[in-house]
């Protein structure tokens, strides 16, 4: 499809936006021990990466990689692990990394399976929700940015895997 691309949120709001994210994810584990942060390929890396230089304490990462698609039959999605975290989450204090929010479908299987491994405690943080999309309610803990439905590329988000490295987010307008 031809198209551009326009500038939403420059990087240096998604910078001041991450510190008040953090801020707010330092307070709620402060008492915390070994938090383990779990991102989602791929769109979460970057976010991820910025975020977690960010919290204090003993912080782990990892990351787990799922697959959505439509199912023919029904209007729920399907979601498959095609990459599983390499950590045990029993007993431990996990936060959901997510670079968007759209229909809600993704998060919330992710939510539904990793609750199945007895976390102590496990929340969910994304830096962008589109609330207008959404199919599935997910509770989720950490919002960065509300925004419009709009189709996001940039800062770990692509289009046909283009702008992931993009330092700002942008929406991308269709051409004739
Ligand atoms: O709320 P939903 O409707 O489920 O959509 C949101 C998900 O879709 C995008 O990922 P995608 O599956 O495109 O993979 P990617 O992260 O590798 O780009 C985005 O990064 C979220 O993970
Ligand atoms: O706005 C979006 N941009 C890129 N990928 C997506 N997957 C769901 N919504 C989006
Ligand atoms: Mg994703």
């Amino acid at each position: 499809m031809k198209h551009t691309i326009e500038e939403m949120i420059s990087a240096e709001a998604i910078d001041q936006k991450l510190n008040e994210m953090a801020e707010r994810i330092n307070a709620h584990y402060a008492n915390s021990e070994r938090l383990l942060m779990v991102g989602l390929l791929k769109g979460s890396v970057v976010f991820m990466a910025d975020l977690c230089r960010r919290i204090k304490g003993h912080v782990e990462i990892d990351f787990m990689s799922v697959s959505s698609y439509g199912n023919a039959m029904t209007s729920s999605r399907d979601v498959k692990i095609l990459k599983d975290v390499q950590s045990d989450l029993a007993g431990r204090d996990v936060l959901i990394v997510e670079d968007l929010i759209d229909s809600g479908n993704t998060l919330n299987k992710v939510r539904e399976m990793l609750l199945l491994r007895e976390p102590k405690s496990l929340a969910l943080c994304t830096l962008l929700d589109k609330p207008e999309r959404r199919e599935v309610n997910v509770p989720v803990d950490f919002v960065g940015f509300t925004i419009p439905d709009e189709f996001i590329v940039g800062y770990g988000i692509d289009y046909a895997e283009q702008y992931r490295n993009l330092p700002y987010i942008a929406k991308v307008i269709p051409l004739e």
